[in-house]
């Protein structure tokens, strides 16, 4: 595991010389704490046997982390953007990672696809305000799946923010797991679980969600 993180490391700093996949003046510390971040889940849940989706994975925070960490887990990473799931691929290649898999697809898409209904948990960070990665995570949920948002300490606002969406979308905040990365308690994993089944017509089309929330 220790290995694979090691290369995956190596892998984004040579990779983001050449594309800005993410924040150059962040690297290479910060790179630590995006790790850190993404595997803390791992200290208050065991995903052994589930299947995952990660939406907007972008250089692999918080999924590609959780597949290298996780290998009993399987993994899907759902990304638009053809650079950053060229360097995902890679690095999965690389690494030799079994457990995980990169479809280059807008999530809304998914959402009406096959692919709808049938995950055990939905990861997300940093994509989107909770009320719009709603729409874009508890379609693609089983019921009972759970979507895992990671978010700063002002959680609570947008859980607020999110109570229509949370109604509309059939999901319920169920618990939220506080830790520190940079100051005490500066992170949290809110989780929220799929009640009831999500209507039909969400996911919007394409662009909608974000561009009217619910
Ligand atoms: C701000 S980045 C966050 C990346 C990563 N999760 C992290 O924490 O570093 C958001 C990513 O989501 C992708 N994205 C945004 N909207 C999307 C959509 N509707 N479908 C698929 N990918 C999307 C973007 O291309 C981008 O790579």
């Amino acid at each position: 595991m220790e290995y694979n993180v090691k290369t995956f490391k190596e892998m984004l700093i040579e990779e983001n010389s050449r594309h800005n996949l993410v924040s150059r003046k962040s690297l290479p510390v910060e790179l630590e704490k995006h790790i850190e971040d993404s595997r803390s889940l791992l200290n208050f849940m065991d995903l052994k046997g589930s299947r995952v989706v990660d939406i907007g994975s972008g250089a692999g925070f918080p999924g590609l982390v959780l597949a290298i960490y996780c290998p009993e887990g399987e993994f899907l990473l759902l990304e638009s953007d053809l650079k950053k799931t060229e360097f995902l691929q890679a690095v999965i290649n690389r690494c030799g990672l079994k457990n995980c898999q990169v479809l280059r697809k807008r999530i809304e898409e998914v959402g009406r696809s096959e692919l709808r209904n049938s995950f055990d948990f939905c990861s997300c960070r940093a994509l989107a305000m909770m009320n719009i990665v709603l729409e874009y995570g508890l379609p693609l949920l089983r019921l009972g799946g759970k979507l895992l948002l990671w978010k700063g300490k002002n959680y609570s606002r947008e859980i607020e923010q999110a109570a229509n969406a949370l109604d509309i979308l059939g999901g319920k905040v169920v618990d939220i797991f506080t830790y520190s990365l940079m100051a005490e308690r500066d992170r949290a994993i809110v989780v929220v679980e799929k009640e009831r089944d999500t209507p039909a017509k969400y996911p919007r089309r394409v662009g909608i969600p974000a561009k009217r929330p619910l």
